[in-house]
């Protein structure tokens, strides 16, 4: 027996010198949720170690994160008042809108800030567009989006990440955005987003369950990896600047396929259910709460992704879980 691959298992510097995968703080995105308010810091029950915060806590609660070398955060806007139309999502005093303009006066380009651009924490019946007989109308949801994608991008967002699914939405954004000449202001597309049960914990953190139906006729059938890619490349032709997967880790097939096909960088979200069965059987004593989420964390490097937006973020870089 010449070939003995356990040779290059041997130490942990030979195994260090030979590993195929890298990560990096670099690569990690941080969710937020803001309401308004002042002094807030609610913790969500679904999703241990995770709060809503008010613009003044989320600033200093930002600056913890950026002293860790957390520096790319994804806002969530909670609380606000809902309607048939929405209108409060693109309101230029918006929660999210006045979170982005603290971020920006008190860190600048230190920080990186992306906006979540959807109308499900807005909308009285929790769905992500604008209804009409029972049916998200697709068009008239677009405009809505590009409206608060404008709003965010005006208060100083870095770039908006629409997660809502409608067919044509980041042209409608970028057009619009363009027309601002917003030139620079990117967009992270929810490209593949499918309808999963693994959003559960997160609906009670930004309150945006719908109060009836699902949301299959808008994301996607867990079912077709074929249609992912389309849905990713109509993104990138319409002026996507990144491809988003969601969830991440029941969908690692699909995040490896899109990076085969795409010359564009690749970010996944490990969503909340992800997160909060790692913090449940780890607070049962079931797992290794360390290795679980750094064995996940290698896992969507592994299939190919660039970027990686997960809640473990603050936590892998406190405890020095990275080492
Ligand atoms: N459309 C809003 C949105 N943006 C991100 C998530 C899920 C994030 C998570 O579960 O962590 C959702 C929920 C949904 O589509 O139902």
């Amino acid at each position: 027996m010449n070939i003995r691959p356990r040779r290059l298992r041997k130490s942990p510097i030979v195994r260090e010198m030979v590993a195929e995968t890298r990560l990096s703080k670099d690569m990690f995105v941080y969710p937020y949720f803001v309401v308004p308010g002042n002094n807030v810091t609610h913790a969500i029950d679904a999703m241990p170690g995770i709060s809503h915060f008010s613009a003044d806590t989320l600033v200093r609660d930002v600056e913890h994160s950026l002293k860790l070398g957390l520096n790319k955060v994804l806002l969530f806007g909670v609380g606000e008042e809902k309607s048939e139309d929405a209108s409060t999502s693109y309101n230029s005093e918006s929660v999210v809108s006045k979170a982005v303009r603290e971020l920006k006066s008190a860190f600048g380009n230190d920080l990186f800030v992306i906006t979540d651009v959807c109308t499900c924490a807005y909308t009285t019946h929790g769905h992500c567009g604008i209804m009409h007989d029972d049916y998200v109308n697709n068009d008239e949801t677009v405009e809505v989006l590009a409206k608060m994608a404008l709003s965010h991008a005006q208060a100083g967002a870095d770039m908006v990440a629409p997660s809502d699914m409608m067919d044509g939405r980041i042209a409608g954004i970028r057009s619009l955005l363009d027309a601002n000449n917003l030139l620079n202001t990117g967009i992270m597309s929810y490209s593949v987003k499918f309808a999963s049960a693994y959003y559960g914990p997160f609906r009670e953190a930004a309150d945006s369950a719908p109060n009836k139906g699902d949301r299959k006729a808008y994301q996607m059938d867990f079912r077709n990896p074929g249609e992912s890619l389309r849905e990713a490349f109509l993104d990138e032709e319409e002026g996507a600047d990144i491809l988003m997967v969601k969830p991440a880790l029941a969908y690692l097939d699909i995040i490896k396929s899109l990076k085969e096909n795409t010359n564009l960088p690749v970010a996944c979200y490990n969503v909340s259910g992800e997160y909060s069965m790692v913090k449940a059987a780890a607070r049962a004593g079931w797992v290794d709460e360390q290795k679980v989420t750094m064995e996940n964390m290698y896992a969507f490097t592994r299939a190919g992704a660039n970027i990686i937006i997960t809640y473990h973020a603050k936590e892998i870089l406190e405890k020095g879980w990275m080492v």
